[in-house]
């Protein structure tokens, strides 16, 4: 599955160990998302993202928290004056689901 194909499903509800992605297929949906690494112990992936300065920042994260919220699927966000970084983790599957990496796609998509 590329970018494109990731960006244009939405999030399902997905709960339970058996939702959470194998190693491999982690690796494979990883190559399709420049810039975003694999965080704590492999549960979550991350990216921080630049920008010129707070209000480009600011919009970037209404334009995510918006998404998040469509899509029922919300990231951890650490910001300051010009980044923010997105993790993307599964609480209910404990790890990482498809979902992350439709959200990662979706963030990407955002800034294209
Ligand atoms: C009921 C609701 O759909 C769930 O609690 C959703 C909400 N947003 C979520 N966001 C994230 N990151 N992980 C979840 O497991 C999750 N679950």
């Amino acid at each position: 599955m590329n970018r494109n194909d990731l960006a244009n499903q939405h999030c399902q509800p997905r709960k339970g160990k058996e939702n959470a992605i194998a190693p491999d297929q982690v690796q494979e949906l990883l190559a399709q998302l420049p810039g975003w690494e694999l965080a704590n112990d492999g549960k979550a992936i991350v990216k921080d993202f630049r920008f010129d300065d707070f209000h480009r920042t600011l919009g970037f994260i209404n334009a995510v928290g918006f998404m998040a919220n469509r899509e029922d699927h919300h990231p951890d966000l650490e910001a300051g004056y010009g980044h923010c970084q997105v993790l993307w983790s599964t609480h209910d599957v404990g790890g990482l689901s498809l979902n992350d990496f439709v959200c990662a796609a979706r963030v990407e998509a955002l800034l294209a």
